[in-house]
């Protein structure tokens, strides 16, 4: 099986001037494929996690704002823009800690600020926007490949939250370099932790690679101590919503609880993103961590499982920092500590 590009599980795509989506809150237990018009339908899907994952948001974010350029009235060039901007601000607000959203809506904005007429905007905004697709698959390619090479035949690699095909637009980020490692004609073997409160481990990484035949083992997120204790896993692989040119790593809640974990246990932890996944401007105060609502946390599958007006912290994200880390897998290389530097000269191959 070509695990390469599932043509059927296209995370997010551009067709006949609407943006279609895999409805991810339904798996693994149905295939949805919702279409907007609106864009405001599309920030509401991000919102809402019917597309989620860093490089997946800001593919979405892209498409949002070139349906926000068709839908717009203006007829003049500037009335466009200036909608636009009102749109990106709607867009932006859904989800504040993947830092992928805000590279996504200033790349479109970027191109519709150098068109000249309202039919020049529309249509750089649509051709950039499925570029912005197109390349996310070709640099998740890049990233599998260069990523592989840190993984050995036999391997046990654990994965925490998603970060795969249904994350991205194929491919994958942590789960293309899982793929790229089986490709290469290495036997793995993944441990895939549920990710509570969302699931997005087990709804959707167990999914995906047993989906792809890669040998596949789901426990629940307080086993991640007992499997390194007991030899069970040999390195860690995660995705990223956001890293600091100081190497800090921002991914799914209990990230760090692995990453701690595995330095213990003297454990590689890796982390893959593309560099449209590095913020390098920010310090850690500046990351806002989105927090999300209490009955993600006090109920499973809408059953209650918490008594009644019970305070609730879920919190989306946490930071790892870079003492824990031991690569930053991208498309243009692997960041290794001192990772300021490391980093740095990533982008100047750019
Ligand atoms: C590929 S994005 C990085 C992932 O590891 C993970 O943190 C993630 O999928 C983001 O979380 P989500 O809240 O599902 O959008």
């Amino acid at each position: 099986m070509d695990s390469a590009i599932h043509p059927s599980l296209r995370t997010v795509e551009w067709k006949d001037n609407s943006v279609i989506m895999i409805d991810q809150t339904k798996l693994p237990n149905e295939l949805v494929y919702v279409k907007y018009t609106d864009f405001k339908d599309v920030a509401e899907a991000i919102r809402n996690l019917i597309v989620r994952g860093a490089p997946a948001i800001g593919v979405s974010g892209a498409f949002g704002l070139a349906l926000a350029a068709l839908q717009s009235k203006a007829t003049d060039r500037d009335s466009l823009i200036h909608d636009m901007e009102e749109a990106k601000k709607i867009l932006f607000e859904t989800r504040p800690t993947a830092i992928n959203l805000a590279w996504g809506l200033e790349r479109i904005m970027n191109v519709a600020r150098t068109a000249k007429t309202v039919s020049e905007i529309r249509d750089a905004v649509v051709r950039e926007a499925k570029i912005t697709a197109e390349e996310d698959i070709q640099i998740n390619m890049r990233m599998g490949k260069n990523g592989s090479t840190l993984f050995d035949n036999n391997d046990t690699i654990m994965t925490h939250c998603n970060a795969g095909a249904l994350a991205t637009v194929a491919y994958g980020t942590a789960l293309g370099v899982i793929r790229a490692t089986r490709d290469s004609g290495k036997s793995i073997k993944v441990i895939a932790t549920e990710t509570r409160p969302v699931m997005q481990g087990s709804r959707l990484t167990a999914f995906e690679l047993k989906h792809d035949g890669i040998d596949v083992s789901l426990i629940p997120d307080t086993a991640v101590g007992y499997s390194m204790a007991n030899g069970l896993v040999s390195k860690v692989i995660v995705g990223a919503d956001r890293i600091l040119a100081t190497g800090h790593v921002y991914n799914k809640i209990g990230t760090y609880q692995v990453a701690l974990m595995a330095k213990q246990h003297g454990i590689p932890f890796y982390v893959a993103a593309p560099l449209s996944t590095f913020d390098m401007k920010s310090t850690p105060k500046d990351v806002v961590i989105e927090q999300r609502k209490s009955t993600e946390v006090t109920g499973v599958a809408g059953k209650k499982t918490a008594p009644d007006d019970i305070k609730v912290i879920n919190p989306a994200f946490d930071m790892t920092p870079p003492e824990l880390i031991s690569g930053i897998i991208t498309e243009a290389g692997v960041a290794k500590p001192p990772f300021e530097e490391s980093i740095k000269k990533l982008f100047a191959k750019l």
